[in-house]
């Protein structure tokens, strides 16, 4: 017998026999998102009151992209909605890398911009490091530069990145123990994968967990996935963690956006790295894909950014 992951059935529960399967606890990022944007926009307003101070970001969009140009979209609307001054900068395709180096110098000098976002990937002619080490450290709310990443790595204050950043979050106002935990983050990018197997690994970022990374070459994935208590799954390929991948009451976070067809609307069709009917009866708690991971990646740029404005009119 099975029923669905609907936490409207959570009264009847205690009704049900033992053998029945108790649906995962869903850790819903749209909800944990909204609360911190809450928090986020009285900061804003308060800054505003009393140091006539307001954040602002430029987002840099280079080429067509439609998921870049929907996620940069959506990061100027927050910020807007927020009371954050944004600026979006959208350059075609063929922008040489001298002339993005430019644009990055410009707002490295402009003091009305206190974070600098370049939204990736990049097209191939461009040097995506050489772009992201231009970035003026004090205003990289992306958390890419290497003195933020080099910082993050030994503790130091920083500005986190914002996917990880959101993880951590998520596991923390849901009350998921990681102290000791055995976390196993599936991928190994700079942008995800090391960044939260670093954070997860660190008893000051508040992990303090045994850390095992997987990725492509990984001889016998389900081996370590079964063994985590928390499953961060980063890979990028839909559905491709099963339920018989993963330990009973394990916590999944699912960091995986992909798009694997359309609605009858025209909408594009979502699935996360794991497959979430297969897991969802046997998992502890997980995050949905849409409504995640994702909304706290942009609410955590957000965050970023208003560090961002403190830190620099020497705001605690
Ligand atoms: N400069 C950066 N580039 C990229 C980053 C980044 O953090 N900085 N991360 C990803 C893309 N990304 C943000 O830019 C991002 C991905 C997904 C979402 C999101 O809200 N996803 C929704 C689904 C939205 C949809 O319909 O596609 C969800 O999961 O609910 C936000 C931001 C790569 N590039």
């Amino acid at each position: 017998m099975c029923f669905k992951h609907d936490r409207a059935v959570g009264p009847l529960i205690e009704f049900f026999p033992r053998y029945c399967i108790m649906p995962a606890q869903i850790i819903s990022g749209s909800e944990t998102a909204k609360a911190i944007r809450e928090e986020i926009a009285a900061e804003v307003a308060r800054l505003k009151t009393a140091h006539g101070l307001v954040p602002g970001l430029v987002t840099i969009l280079v080429g067509e992209d439609p998921a870049s140009q929907s996620y940069v979209a959506a990061k100027n609307k927050t910020a807007h909605a927020l009371g954050i001054h944004s600026e979006q900068v959208t350059l075609p395709a063929a922008t040489s890398e001298a002339e993005l180096l430019g644009i990055v110098a410009d707002y490295n000098r402009n003091p009305a911009i206190h974070g600098i976002l370049v939204q990736l990937p990049l097209p191939r002619h461009i040097d995506e490091a050489k772009v992201l080490f231009a970035i003026d450290p004090d205003k990289d709310v992306d958390g890419f530069h290497p003195v933020n990443v080099g910082k993050m790595m030994l503790g130091e204050r920083c500005f986190l990145p914002c996917t990880p950043h959101g993880i951590l979050e998520l596991l923390q106002r849901s009350g998921t123990e990681t102290s000791g935990a055995e976390v196993v983050v599936v991928g190994r990018s700079n942008i995800v994968g090391k960044p939260i197997a670093n954070l997860m690994l660190q008893k000051r970022a508040g992990g303090n967990a045994t850390v095992t990374i997987c990725h492509t070459r990984t001889r016998d994935m389900a081996f370590h996935t079964r063994r985590a208590d928390i499953l961060i799954v980063a890979a990028g390929v839909a559905k491709m963690i099963k339920g018989d991948q993963i330990k009973e009451g394990a916590v999944i976070i699912d960091v995986g956006v992909n798009r694997i067809g359309q609605t009858e609307s025209g909408k594009a069709l979502l699935a996360g790295d794991v497959d979430f009917d297969s897991v969802v009866g046997k998992a502890g708690a997980i995050t949905p894909v849409p409504g995640g991971v994702g909304p706290m990646t942009i609410t955590m740029l957000m965050k970023n950014t208003l560090q961002a404005a403190k830190q620099a009119a020497g705001i605690e």
